[in-house]
């Protein structure tokens, strides 16, 4: 039986052709060179590196299939396509660049392996932040895990923006007191954030640092920590955004910003579904805008060692015959984190469900806001084992 390939569609054809063009466009050569390479058909730079120096001395054409798309390429980018004669000496120069670039590519990419035993020491040894419930960080495996994108969600009022908050003051303890000592961005897409109420959180902090830090330097010598809850308020970066294109716009701003604000090690959006759920029609669309967003978080979250914390509102799904709770976009969104806590009502407690974790079992553990912020619960912390 005879298989046909299928046919790009144009677009994807010209998409392709401009990024092989690029290949033999990031080659340092001089542009008069480029130019008559280019147009000798020449684009990627395995074409290149398989041909002998005589053969592209002679200018022998590749069998391309679209020449006359590649030279509107070309002239777009303003390469010339006049003269595609290569003298012997050129051709030598431009095989040694291409295998020497062909030999980095695949080196970087051997270099980029891991041993998984490496792997585990990193994940053993990846910092955490405290929610400030010991209770909640043990389900967690000690905190939010940094490089990773973690939902939260659930009903209006059970303390997403409580914990957002806690969060973005918390990553602020410094690594004498076992935190990480970093800064926030706080992304509020639905105005719940609160100053005064973050303030009152950081001063809470504040004097649980102090006491701490007092203990450690009666008894250990240890230095003592100064740091005010304004301290804490001035390393908390707040975007308001009032729209899903505002959303879109900063995410694709973040990692500029963070690179010129190193310290910044998480990333609070709250909430990530709420404009996308209010103005958006599209919904194909928008479960491809929304992945992408989310992509972009976890390379953020990856890049610069950060913890990305997305909180989310719960809607009413019909299934099974009774309507249950479903986490906004649920479906489309599903594998968008790496993590993923579900904070729900149990009679008059308030607890948080370990729903989906790569590493860690499914649990849960109450939790109380408390005007301090985030504690334990009375009762105690209740695991349940998954099969
Ligand atoms: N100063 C405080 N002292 C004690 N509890 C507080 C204080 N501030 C807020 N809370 C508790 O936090 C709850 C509000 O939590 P939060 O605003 O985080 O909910 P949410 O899940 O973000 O809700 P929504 O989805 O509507 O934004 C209040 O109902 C109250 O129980």
């Amino acid at each position: 039986m005879i298989s046909f390939g299928r046919r790009k569609s144009p677009a994807i054809e010209e998409t392709s052709l401009a990024t092989s063009v690029m290949e033999a466009w990031r080659l340092p050569l001089s542009p008069s060179i480029r130019g008559k390479l280019i147009s000798a058909g020449y684009t990627c730079l395995s074409s290149i590196a398989s041909v002998s120096s005589s053969d592209l001395a002679r200018g022998k054409f590749l069998l391309y299939p679209n020449l006359r798309r590649l030279e509107s390429v070309a002239r777009f980018s303003l390469i010339s396509t006049d003269n595609a004669n290569i003298t012997e000496e050129e051709a030598f120069e431009i095989l040694k660049l291409a295998n020497q670039s062909c030999c980095n590519g695949s080196r970087s990419l051997i270099n980029g392996a891991k041993n998984a035993w490496d792997m585990l020491h990193e994940e053993e040894s990846l910092p955490r932040i405290t929610t400030s419930c010991s209770d909640l960080d043990n389900i967690l495996g000690g905190g939010i895990s940094c490089r990773d994108v973690t939902e939260i969600g659930g009903v209006p009022g059970i303390g997403k923006t409580q914990i957002g908050i806690q969060l973005s003051v918390n990553v602020q303890i410094p690594r004498e007191c076992g935190g990480l000592g970093g800064k926030a961005i706080y992304i509020d897409t639905e105005g719940s954030f609160m100053v005064e109420r973050a303030l009152q959180i950081a001063e809470a902090c504040v004097e649980d640092m102090e006491e701490y830090t007092g203990y450690m330097h009666k008894h250990f010598q240890a230095n003592q920590v100064q740091m005010k809850p304004e301290d804490i308020l001035e390393n908390i970066f707040y975007f308001r955004v009032c729209s899903y294109t505002e959303q879109i716009a900063l995410v694709n701003h973040l990692e500029k910003f963070i690179s010129e604000n190193k310290d910044v090690k998480v990333v609070i959006v709250d909430s990530i579904t709420f404009h996308f759920r209010q103005d958006y029609d599209d919904l194909a669309q928008r479960t491809r805008v929304l992945s992408e967003m989310a992509l972009k978080f976890m390379k953020l979250a990856k890049k610069f060692s950060l913890a990305v914390v997305l909180l989310n509102q719960v809607t009413t799904k019909f299934s099974e015959g009774s309507f249950q709770l479903a986490l906004a976009l649920g479906d489309s969104w599903s594998h968008s984190c790496t993590n993923r806590v579900i904070l729900y009502w149990n009679g008059d407690e308030r607890y948080a469900y370990i729903d989906k974790s790569p590493s860690l079992p499914s649990a849960s553990a109450s939790y109380t806001v408390t005007s301090r912020g985030l504690r334990n619960s009375s009762s105690s912390s209740k695991r349940v084992k998954m099969m």
